[in-house]
Order: C-alpha cells, then sequence, then structure tokens
C-alpha cells in the first residue's frame, strides 16, 4: 500500500495521518489472513475453527471485492500448493504469484461487462461441486459490484441502472443490499446454494457498521434475513426509479413465483462457516495506539457512525467542542476516533463523496487547536479517486464549505485548499476512518 499523500503542517496534521495510516496497514488482507489462517501438516486452522485437510480431495478459493487480491495473496502464500483452483475478482487484478488463483476483473461501485463474464468464471467453478470440496471464499466489501451475477430476466444495463439510483438515494448499505440480493444470482447465500454440498469457509473483511453477514458484499455464503417485500419497500421508501424489468422480477418475487434467497436454517448453510478477520475496529484499535505512543489521550468513539455525512460532522465538532470546553468525554490534549459509514443524498451534480463532505462540513464549524481528518479505508472516497481529506478551522471559508455543499462539490474546494489525502486504492476495505486530535500541541 502506499503511504498517504497529505499537507501536514503541525504536529497534529501528522498525528491525524499517521493513525490513519496505521489503521488502514492494520487490515490489509495479507496481515489480517496471516495473523488468522494457518496450516500444520493436514490441519488449516481459520480463526478459532480447525479443518482436516484430509476429508478433502480438492480445495478452491473463490470470492472478491476490494481486498479480494490480498486474501488470495495470503492464502497462496499460507496453503501453496494445496490449492487446487480459483478465481478471485477484483477492481485491479493483479498476477497471481504462482497461478493458482486466477485475478479476473470486475468493477465498482457500478458493476460492469468484464465484472460480469469474471463472475461468470467462478461460477462456473463452483457449480456442481462435491461434499469432498473445501471453498475458501475471500468476502471482501465491494463485491456486490465486483462480482455481479445478474438474476434471469435482468439485463446487465438494467443492473447498472438500479444501482445508480440505489447509490444516489443516501440508502444505507443494509437497504441497498436488500435489492441487489434479489435481483442476483450469486448474492443473498447464492454462493453457498451453488457450492453445496461442499464445505464452504468465508474469510470476511467487513466494510458494513456491525458486521451483518448477510450484508457484507450482499453475503453470498450468508442466510439471507431479508425478502422479495423487503426490496420492493426499498424502492418505495426511497422512490426509486428503477426498470420494469427489475420492479417485475421483485413483485413475482413476493406473489411467490420465484424461490426466495437461502434463509437462516436452510440446508445450503449445513457446511458454511464465515469467519470475519477484520471490521472498522481492528482499524480504530491501530489509531488508539499511535495516538497513545505520541502522548494524547485516544477515545473510540465509535466504530459505527452512520448517517448523512454533513450530519455526523456536526457531531464530531460538537464532540471538539465538548473536550475543550469541559474535558468531556475526554480532556485536550486528545484523539478521538471514530469509523462507520456515512452516507451522501446527492442533489447537485458535483465531485465528492461522503468522507469529503463530512470533512468540508467540519471544517467550516472546527474550533480552533483541532484538526479532523476522514477517509474511506478503500482510499477511494465515493465516486473519486482520492481517500478523503484532513482539515483544521482555516481550512475553508465558511460560506464557499456550505455553497459547495450545497452542489455536492467538495473536492475541489479541499484540493484547493490543499486539504486532500491521497493514497491510490488501498487493497483493502472496512469502513470510514476518522480521526480528531483536539486541544494543546495542535
Ligand atoms: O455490498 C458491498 O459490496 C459493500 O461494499 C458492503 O459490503
Amino acid at each position: 500500500m502506499q503511504d498517504f499523500d497529505a499537507r501536514t503542517p503541525t504536529p497534529a496534521h501528522e498525528t491525524a495521518i499517521d493513525c490513519l495510516q496505521a489503521g488502514v496497514e492494520a487490515v490489509l488482507p495479507d496481515r489480517v489472513v496471516r495473523e488468522s489462517v494457518s496450516l500444520d501438516g493436514d490441519t488449516l486452522t481459520v480463526a478459532d475453527e480447525t479443518y482436516d485437510l484430509t476429508a478433502y480431495d480438492r480445495i478452491l478459493v473463490v470470492g472478491g471485492g476490494k481486498a479480494g487480491d490480498g486474501v488470495a495473496d495470503a492464502l497462496e502464500a499460507v496453503l501453496g500448493d494445496r490449492i487446487d483452483d480459483g478465481v478471485v475478482v477484483t477492481p485491479d487484478p493483479t498476477p497471481s504469484p504462482d497461478g493458482r488463483i486466477e485475478r479476473l476483473p470486475g468493477d465498482h461501485p457500478v458493476p460492469s461487462a468484464r465484472g460480469v463474464e469474471s463472475t461468470r468464471r467462478l461460477v462456473d467453478l463452483i457449480s456442481d461441486l462435491d461434499d469432498r470440496t473445501l471453498v475458501l471464499a475471500a468476502i471482501t466489501g465491494g463485491a456486490s459490484a465486483v462480482l455481479p451475477s445478474p438474476a434471469e430476466g435482468i439485463s446487465l444495463a438494467e443492473l447498472q441502472e438500479t444501482t445508480d439510483s440505489l447509490l444516489e438515494s443516501g440508502a444505507e448499505i443494509h437497504d441497498l443490499n436488500a435489492v441487489r440480493k434479489h435481483v442476483s444470482t450469486l448474492k443473498g447465500g447464492g454462493l453457498a446454494r451453488l457450492a453445496a454440498p461442499a464445505t464452504v469457509v468465508g474469510l470476511v473483511l467487513s466494510d458494513v457498521v456491525g458486521n451483518d453477514l448477510g450484508v457484507i458484499a450482499s453475503g453470498p455464503t450468508a442466510p439471507d434475513e431479508t425478502t422479495y417485500d423487503d426490496a420492493l419497500d426499498v424502492l418505495d421508501r426511497f422512490d426509486l426509479d428503477v426498470p420494469k424489468s427489475v420492479r417485475t422480477r421483485l413483485a413475482r418475487g413476493s406473489a411467490g413465483d420465484i424461490p426466495e434467497t437461502p434463509k437462516p436454517g436452510d440446508s445450503v448453510f449445513d457446511r458454511v462457516t464465515n469467519h470475519v478477520l477484520a471490521d472498522t475496529f481492528t482499524a480504530l484499535d491501530a489509531a488508539r495506539e499511535v495516538a497513545a505512543d505520541r502522548g494524547y489521550d485516544p477515545l473510540v468513539l465509535s466504530s459505527r457512525v452512520r448517517g448523512e455525512a454533513r450530519e455526523a460532522a456536526k457531531t464530531h465538532v460538537a464532540v471538539a467542542e465538548e473536550s475543550l470546553a469541559t474535558g468531556n468525554p475526554i480532556s485536550a490534549p486528545a484523539v478521538v476516533l471514530s469509523g462507520g459509514e456515512c452516507t451522501v443524498t446527492v442533489r447537485g451534480d458535483g465531485d465528492g463523496g461522503p468522507n469529503l463532505e463530512f470533512c468540508l462540513a467540519a471544517a467550516a464549524e472546527l474550533p480552533e487547536e483541532t484538526v479532523l481528518a476522514s477517509i474511506d479505508s478503500d482510499g477511494k472516497d465515493g465516486g473519486t479517486e482520492v481517500a478523503g481529506a484532513v482539515v483544521d478551522s482555516s481550512t475553508v471559508d465558511a460560506g464557499d464549505a456550505h455553497d459547495a455543499l450545497a452542489r455536492n462539490d467538495a473536492l475541489p474546494v479541499l484540493r484547493e485548499a490543499g486539504a486532500l489525502v491521497e493514497s491510490g486504492a488501498t487493497g483493502t476495505n472496512v469502513n470510514d476512518l476518522r480521526v480528531v486530535v483536539v486541544g494543546e500541541g495542535v
């Protein structure tokens, strides 16, 4: 992973960036997998579970998402020639060092034709397996788009249009994926259903607040708690205009004309285990250590912050103000950390993402002696090519900030201010990470 490139004019800016860097490094898939997966003779250990490899004739590695490549690299390093075959689909596939796991391209945030083609190869590999096959499945954020497998009767163009509408609606990921799971064959337990009766072990990097296995990557290896009715409800609640084929499929599913996704207790999950190997808290914990090493009192506010980005920003400003005024919930000098997934309801046609909007909204109100940084751990905020920004009370004029927010155009203002944090794709994906450095020494 490249280092974060950002302007760090004061030690507080530097602390903010170092906390973020450490947070992302702690959730790089190579590190996470090597810490949780090991092989001793014929015994494979994944987290606290062991698998006797003599029970299997074949070991396959499949899956994808933004951290898919790193998981595949690490599995090749741990398992070597015990892996028989594999297909992993990621946005920027790198050739496999030893060619055991095929790396194929897919796209994010909107699914692409090449992603559909790559996913077809994965589906072919896991169709028709027997109970002497072990499937290791890399389940990482972004796979809902990267690994597209449109359901019968839905074209790629219709899936793309539906994805666009969902992304612009401001809907949270649970709602978004309730729809995606019902217009796809691989999501909502579909991978587990296809692979049965093989044993499936999900290696999960969570980018979903609360680690709901049915939501991360739209839950290819997890029971689906949502229904066609829930998906229709999302379309209604967000007043979404989706292609007729999508609405027809959901209505037919709701009427019982199309089978539901597999639910909890379904026998397709009898041989499925999912392990969450890392999440946002893993990253915050590493960031907390850096803050403490630098002499700050660190506080993890929450790894589950969500809601409209500009509103969540005000809450973080309020926490900084309280810390400076009364020493609550922590006395300055302090580092307040949070994570989660904020959303943006798009009303303008500017450039930005949740973290950039978060930073811009915060910058307009931050007290002096406070530095705030917010990034998407995958290195690309929303549809932009930048991770996020680092701001203080002098970064922008409040009026300019409000104008830009009204157009959803945070990126140019923050670029002009020299406030961007850039890293390129980090090769991992948990949630958004935020650092507020408050008080003395800033
Ligand atoms: O659904 C996805 O792909 C997400 O990014 C959430 O895991």
